[in-house]
């Protein structure tokens, strides 16, 4: 059994399908003492890119095939040591792990013992791309430092205050429950922290603000946020449901997949594979990178074009259906690598809804900045924001509320 330190730091693990994106923070202050990112695991172009904050030194890179989940983390403490910020220090009070599926479960951040790791990997079918790459993550970490608290925090957990209505499928409900099928959604802990930083941007508390959040990364979902609470999003059993992605197809008519079974011949991991990894932007017009989409827009690209304007009548079909969810908004807010950076994606989004209260100013849409902004004009309703998330701050001070001795006693 792990003990509790009197370490004040957490390093923070979010492993994805094909990178890991770290943060270690000193939790006295929140401050960031590194960061980085390892991308294009499994490849032969993978790439770590190695930030020393606290030290003030030069950001380094490295270039070349890293094969697994488990050889990038080996080689994030091997740079966090060249800085004497290794995972050896008595400093480090945790890891805080992002867990994509928690299903029913788990609600809160959960310290992990192997009963709590078997049942991340149970989930596994339900978040393919996603579970086992957490796993790994949690196992190397463990190995390195068997000693300490690892903490997982669950993308699923701020959405189980949907309501039934909202949770539930409409299918056969005897073998929905049998097979634990329902609305999960993910992404939560940037939709918890980026709807509280929109009402705090508004000067508000949370509990007196309803927010519509669209979190557009690679992966991107929309949720409705009454008074601090989800009330809906849009993904659901798994991260496939909802909005058009990078490389997921999102909301489809399910008959597709019997159809495709029944006159493609296609078994069901070909059609996992063909919605997960083949559909969305990339399955559209070949490219997954909304700069290059838009770049090739701009120079007239009819397929580019094409899976820009279905990326965004999903949009704004989500905005439109979580704004009668919630009856009264109060902020839209715009979130993670597309949201945060693609201002035609904002303007197109919100184009046309003026009489809902919603519009974006041009000038204020075309300002670069890493900090939480207003980007609609002051006359109207609904304020449209533009707020970068944060998981890994997230993750970092869920993760210590849990293991904080002080905090705790
Ligand atoms: N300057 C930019 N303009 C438009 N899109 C961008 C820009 N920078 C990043 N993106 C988009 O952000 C995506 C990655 O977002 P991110 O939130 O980091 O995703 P994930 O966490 O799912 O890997 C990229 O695929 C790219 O489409
Ligand atoms: C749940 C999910 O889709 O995560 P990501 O955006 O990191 O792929
Ligand atoms: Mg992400």
């Amino acid at each position: 059994m792990t003990t509790a330190n009197q370490g004040t730091r957490v390093l923070v693990l979010n492993s994805g399908s094909s990178s890991v994106k770290y943060q270690l923070l000193d939790m006295r202050d929140a401050s960031r003492l590194a960061v980085g990112l390892v991308e294009r695991i499994g490849e032969e172009t993978s790439r770590l890119k190695h930030s020393p904050l606290a030290t003030g030194g030069a950001t380094r890179e490295q270039n070349g095939p890293i094969a697994d989940h488990e050889a990038a983390l080996k080689a994030v403490a091997a740079e966090l040591a060249v800085d004497g910020l290794g995972l050896d220090s008595p400093e480090l009070a945790a890891i805080g792990h992002r867990v994509v599926h928690g299903g029913l479960k788990f609600s809160a951040p959960t310290v992990i013992t192997d009963e709590v790791l078997a049942e991340i990997e149970r989930l596994v079918p339900v978040a393919p791309l996603h579970n086992p790459a957490n796993i790994t993550g949690i196992r190397t970490a463990q190995a390195l430092r068997p000693d300490l608290p690892q903490v997982a925090v669950f993308d699923t957990a701020f959405h189980t205050t949907m309501p039934e209505s909202a949770a539930r499928y409409a299918i056969d409900i005897e073998t929905a429950d049998a097979h634990r099928i329902r609305r999960y959604g993910f992404h939560g802990t940037s939709h918890a922290y980026v709807s509280r930083e929109t009402a705090r941007l508004l000067g508000k508390a949370p509990e007196d603000v309803n927010v519509i959040v669209l979190h557009l990364g690679n992966g991107a979902s929309a949720s409705a946020v009454r008074g601090g609470r989800c009330v809906d999003t849009s993904m659901g059993l798994t991260p496939l449901e909802g909005l058009v992605m990078g490389t997921r197809s999102g909301d489809i008519d399910p008959a597709v997949t019997f159809h495709l079974m029944r006159v493609a011949g296609m078994s069901a991991d070909d059609i996992d594979v063909l919605l997960n990894k083949k559909s969305g932007l990339v399955g559209l017009c070949g490219d997954n990178d909304m700069r290059e989409i838009r770049r090739r827009c701009d120079e007239g690209d009819e397929k580019a074009q094409l899976a820009f304007d279905i990326y965004i009548h999903r949009l704004k079909k989500y905005i439109g259906a979580y704004y009668a969810v919630l009856g009264k908004v109060d902020a839209i807010a715009f979130t993670a690598g597309v949201g945060e950076n693609a201002a035609p994606v904002r303007e197109a989004a919100v184009a046309g809804l003026e009489e809902l209260g919603l519009a974006v100013d041009g000038d204020l849409n075309a300002v670069r900045s890493d900090r939480p902004r207003l980007i609609s004009p002051e006359y109207a309703r609904v304020a449209v924001a533009v707020v970068p998330t944060d998981e890994e701050l997230e993750i970092a001070q869920q993760t210590y509320a849990l293991v904080s001795p002080a905090l705790n006693s």
